[in-house]
C-alpha cells in the first residue's frame, strides 16, 4: 500500500514555522493581514473562506472579510478591490474563485495590486513566473511542491504527468516544475490528449487535477509512482477526488483527497501573506535607509 502524503500534518508544520516570523513582525509593530473577497453563497466557497479565517487566527494573522451578494455588479466588486489595494491593514488578499458568470474574472484579477496578490493568480504574477522573476506563487502548485519536498521526493529529472490545464493548478504547476530550481520534465495532459493513460503510465509523479471523479485508475499508474489527487468533485454531496481507490495499491506514495493538497493550499496562502508583510516591512526600512 502507498505511503500517504499527509497534507494536514505538513500544513501544521508550516504553520508552526510561520509563527516565529509573525512574532518577529509583531515586535516591529507589523501585523500581517489577509483579506478574503467572497461573492455569492456557494457552500464550498463559504467553507474554504471560513477555513482561511481560522488559519489566520491560528497563525496570528489579522483577517478581513468582504462578502458580496451573487448579483454584485462588476463595478461594485472592483470598488472593493480598490479599497483593499488602499487598505494598509491588508498585506494580501484573495478573491475566492469561481466568481459568478456575469463577472469578468480576468478584469477582477488584473485589478489586484501585485504586491497584495496572496494567490499568485493575478496576470502580472503569472507573467513574472513565466519570465522567471520573483512573484507570489499560486498556492496549490506551491503546496504540491512543498509537500513533495518535505517527503524527500525528488523532482530534478523526474517525469511529472499533470492531468488538467486549469490556471489555479495544472498550467501554473507546469510553470513551477520546469523552473531550474525544480528541473522536472512535465507532460501537461488535457481533454485534447489522445491517450492520457499512456502519458501517466510513463510518469514518476502523476498529479490528477482535472476535476473528473476517479479519472485516474490503477492502469494509469506505473508501479512505485507518486500520485497526488487534487481534483475536487461532489458526487451525491460527497467530496470525490480524481484518483480511484485501487491506485493506492500500485503507487509508492499517494496524496489523498481530502487530507493532501487542500490543506497545503491553505498553508501556502498564509505563507504568501506573511512573505508579503515581510516584503512590505523591508521596503519601509529601505526607504528610511535603515
Ligand atoms: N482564489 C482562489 N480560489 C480558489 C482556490 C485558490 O487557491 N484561490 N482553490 C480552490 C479552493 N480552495 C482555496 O481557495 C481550497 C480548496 C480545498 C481546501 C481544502 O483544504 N480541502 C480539504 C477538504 C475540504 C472539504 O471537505 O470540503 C482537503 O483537501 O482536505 C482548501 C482550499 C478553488 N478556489
Ligand atoms: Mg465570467
Amino acid at each position: 500500500m502507498a505511503t500517504l502524503l499527509d497534507g494536514k500534518a505538513t500544513k501544521d508544520a508550516v504553520f508552526a514555522e510561520l509563527e516565529p516570523r509573525v512574532s518577529a513582525l509583531a515586535e516591529q509593530d507589523v501585523v500581517p493581514g489577509l483579506a478574503t473577497v467572497l461573492v455569492g453563497d456557494d457552500p464550498a466557497s463559504q467553507n474554504y473562506v471560513r477555513s482561511k479565517h481560522r488559519d489566520c487566527a491560528a497563525v496570528g494573522v489579522r483577517s478581513i472579510s468582504r462578502e458580496l451578494p451573487a448579483d454584485v455588479s462588476q463595478a461594485q466588486l472592483e470598488a472593493v478591490i480598490d479599497e483593499l489595494n488602499a487598505d494598509p491593514a491588508c498585506s494580501g488578499y484573495i478573491v475566492q474563485l469561481p466568481l459568478p458568470e456575469h463577472i469578468d474574472t480576468g478584469a477582477v484579477l488584473a485589478r489586484i495590486d501585485p504586491a497584495k496578490d496572496a494567490d499568485g493568480l493575478a496576470p502580472s504574477s503569472l507573467g513574472r513566473l513565466v519570465l522567471g522573476e520573483p512573484a507570489p506563487l499560486p498556492c496549490t502548485p506551491r503546496g504540491i511542491i512543498e509537500l513533495l519536498r518535505r517527503y524527500d521526493i525528488p523532482l530534478a529529472g523526474a517525469h511529472v504527468a499533470v492531468v488538467g490545464r486549469g490556471i489555479t493548478v495544472g498550467r501554473a504547476l507546469g510553470l513551477l516544475l520546469t523552473r531550474k530550481s525544480e528541473n522536472a520534465t512535465v507532460t501537461l495532459c488535457h481533454t485534447g490528449t489522445r491517450d492520457v493513460a499512456a502519458e501517466t503510465r510513463r510518469a514518476d509523479i502523476v498529479v490528477a487535477a482535472a476535476g473528473v471523479p476517479h479519472l485516474v485508475t490503477p492502469d494509469h499508474v506505473k508501479s512505485g509512482a507518486v500520485v497526488l489527487d487534487v481534483g475536487v468533485s461532489r458526487v451525491d454531496g460527497v467530496l470525490t477526488g480524481d484518483v480511484a481507490p485501487g491506485v493506492a495499491e500500485v503507487a509508492a506514495y499517494l496524496s489523498p483527497n481530502p487530507g493532501g493538497v487542500g490543506p497545503m493550499t491553505r498553508a501556502m496562502l498564509l505563507t504568501n501573506v506573511v512573505e508579503a508583510a515581510e516584503r512590505a516591512r523591508g521596503q519601509v526600512l529601505a526607504s528610511r535607509g535603515a
